[in-house]
């Protein structure tokens, strides 16, 4: 990868504490654009951690301490200053659970617009097709805009919820298991479109679920009690990882 060009986050030597417990050790990761970067490991490993850092969602949590820099666009996130409404706009984010707000399909997709501050129906209108369409759900759904979404199947709750993610024009994309309480068909429409997806957004994949980082991404980071172990390309960390650690993993030798 031409490193400057093409990578949108750059982690440096990124620390993280709850308390007294260190859940993060010196990662330095980049993470190219418009790509799908996996981060792997056994329970516990820091995965969900480490992604939450990227939108400063770990803030909330009392007692949490970070070291080093996380830098989009070459410009620090962690500083004080941020703005963090700006900040979680241009990273967007999708959990394991579907959680789409009580509300119609047509209300959970403009909700961000909505927030901030787009009046003209117009605009949403279009906006809502748009993330509709690209969240692959469309032609489901768009003779029943006004049906409250919990109506809707697992599958296409997480679809919406990616919809309403991408209807702000995030440039991040983070996906924590995004299909851990999917079937295996809906997962295999998640997993399409988050190959999609990466034409327009750049995502971060956490995943259990090692076929599924072998499908869709291009990059996967091997992580082990809040080290990064081995990151690299995706078909090469798979069929000849360098660390023992990793392969061991991989083989399904332990977590
Ligand atoms: N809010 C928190 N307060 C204290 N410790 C936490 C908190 N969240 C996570 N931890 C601890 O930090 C470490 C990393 O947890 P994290 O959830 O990031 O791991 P993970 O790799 O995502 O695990 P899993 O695959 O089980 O979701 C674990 O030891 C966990 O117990």
């Amino acid at each position: 990868m031409q490193e400057d060009q093409q990578t949108l986050l750059s982690l440096d030597d990124l620390s993280l504490w709850y308390g007294a417990h260190q859940a993060l050790r010196n990662i330095n990761l980049k993470i190219a654009r418009n790509r799908i970067t996996a981060l792997i490991g056994p329970s516990g490993c820091g995965k969900s951690t480490l992604l939450r850092c990227l939108n400063r969602m770990n803030d909330l949590t009392d007692g949490c301490r970070v070291e080093g820099d996380i830098r989009l666009e070459h410009k620090s996130i962690l500083s004080a200053d941020v703005n963090l409404v700006g900040l979680r706009r241009r990273v967007g984010m999708v959990f394991q659970r579907p959680n789409p707000f009580p509300k119609s399909i047509y209300e959970n997709v403009v909700y961000g617009l909505r927030l901030q501050g787009v009046r003209d129906r117009r605009v949403l209108d279009e906006a809502m097709e748009r993330a509709l369409r690209a969240a692959a759900l469309w032609t489901e759904v768009r003779g029943m805009l006004r049906k409250n979404a919990l109506t809707l199947s697992q599958g296409q709750q997480q679809r919406l919820v990616i919809a309403r993610a991408i209807a702000v024009e995030p440039e991040v994309l983070l996906l924590d298991e995004p299909t851990s309480a999917l079937d295996p068909i809906s997962t295999l429409v998640i997993e399409e479109l988050m190959t999609t997806l990466k034409q327009h957004f750049t995502l971060i994949l956490v995943t259990h679920n090692m076929q599924q980082a072998a499908r869709v991404s291009d990059f996967t980071a091997f992580m082990h009690q809040g080290q990064l172990v081995e990151f690299g390309v995706t078909d090469d960390l798979f069929t000849s990882p360098r660390q023992k650690r990793t392969e061991d993993y991989i083989t399904g030798r332990f977590g």
